[in-house]
């Protein structure tokens, strides 16, 4: 309750509502409560023939919604693991990830069926992984929906029937709808992939180099593909590529370095008066909630920094200068 404006000015908040703001201030946030992804300090380590393997050594990662994001790195780097993890496949071994709310570390089997038939899609390299080689495109693409469940009356088949002809259409691969995988070119069979991925209408796609085994043209209408289900469907997406096309067309690409996230590429376009797009692009470290941050390799080479280095802070910025031997 405000207490009334005393002579006409704005009203003064009452203490209740003073309390409840203080409070609300000092509520402890949970990292990345707003974000479709949140991971936080993720480990997975994985055992095979008595050796343990470390896949990700404390990921910290978190992605807005309606983000299209690349995660790009070397052979080995954690990329699929991370990936696995997203979709529910993988459990971590240790810190905390959140999909769309869902506490991946948490979950029920039953939940974690739910979650993966409804809060995440998954499009895979292999063309044939993705799709039933028997069925259809549209039947391939009507098949989650049904698997999901739900009243089996003539309506409701008319409804399914729309959303796997929208998808199609949204696609461009509606006239594609009564063909076999084995009938369609590889690139098409992804696109088929991202609609299966997207019928039940999750909120994050992900997709683990899903244009790894197309030529450069057919990867570029893929790609489209992903964009127009991120810009149109609204969906999150992640992709894992080694395809520079990919990576460097979206707006943010984050590089996996031994199990962490090392570095991103933001990317800004901007349309000036005369409608000429012009992108600009800066590199980023990651900083840790610790306060560590892993500097690119090439500018420590650069200055021969190594073991120790002088940090002193300035007004606006932070600088890192070799070890002075004289000191
Ligand atoms: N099921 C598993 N059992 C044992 N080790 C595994 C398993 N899965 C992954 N690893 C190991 O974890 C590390 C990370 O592998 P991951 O597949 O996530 O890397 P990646 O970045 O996706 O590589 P690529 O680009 O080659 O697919 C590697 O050392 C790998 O050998």
């Amino acid at each position: 309750m405000s207490t009334e404006p005393t002579s006409g000015g704005p009203a003064v908040p009452s203490l209740d509502e003073l309390r409840g703001r203080a409070l609300a201030a000092a509520a402890p946030r949970r990292y990345g409560a707003d974000a479709a992804i949140a991971c936080d300090r993720v480990v997975k380590i994985f055992t095979a023939d008595k050796v343990e393997v470390q896949a990700l050594q404390g990921l910290d990662l978190t992605v807005d919604r309606g983000d299209l994001v690349a995660l790009v790195g070397a052979s080995g780097s954690g990329k699929s693991t991370l990936l696995n993890i997203l979709a529910g496949l993988e459990t971590p071994t240790a810190g905390s990830a959140r999909v769309d709310g869902c506490d991946l570390l948490a979950m029920s089997a039953k939940e974690r069926l739910r979650y993966r038939r409804e809060v995440v899609g998954f499009v895979w390299q292999q063309t044939a992984r993705n799709l039933m080689p028997f069925l259809t495109a549209a039947q391939n693409v009507a098949l989650p929906v049904q698997l999901r469940g739900g009243r089996s009356t003539p309506a409701a088949a008319r409804r399914r029937g729309q959303r796997v002809a929208e998808l199609l259409e949204a696609l461009e691969i509606g006239d594609l709808a009564h063909r076999r995988p084995a009938e369609l070119s590889g690139g098409q069979q992804q696109r088929v992939a991202i609609a299966v991925a997207m019928a039940n209408d999750p909120s994050v796609l992900l997709a683990d180099e899903p244009t790894g085994e197309l030529d450069t043209e057919t990867a570029a209408g893929v790609f489209h593909a992903f964009r127009t289900v991120n810009r149109e469907l609204g969906a999150t997406v992640v992709i894992v590529t080694h395809d520079p096309m990919v990576a460097g067309e979206v707006r943010r690409s984050v590089a996996i370095r031994d199990g962490r996230t090392a570095s991103e590429v933001l990317r800004r376009t901007e349309v000036d008066e005369h409608g000429t797009e012009t992108t600009s692009e800066r590199e980023y470290v990651m900083l840790d909630r610790t306060g560590r941050v892993q500097l690119p390799a090439a500018f420590l080479a650069a200055l021969g920094m190594e073991h120790r280095v002088a940090a002193d802070l300035a007004a606006d910025h932070i600088a890192l200068r070799p070890d002075d031997p004289g000191h």
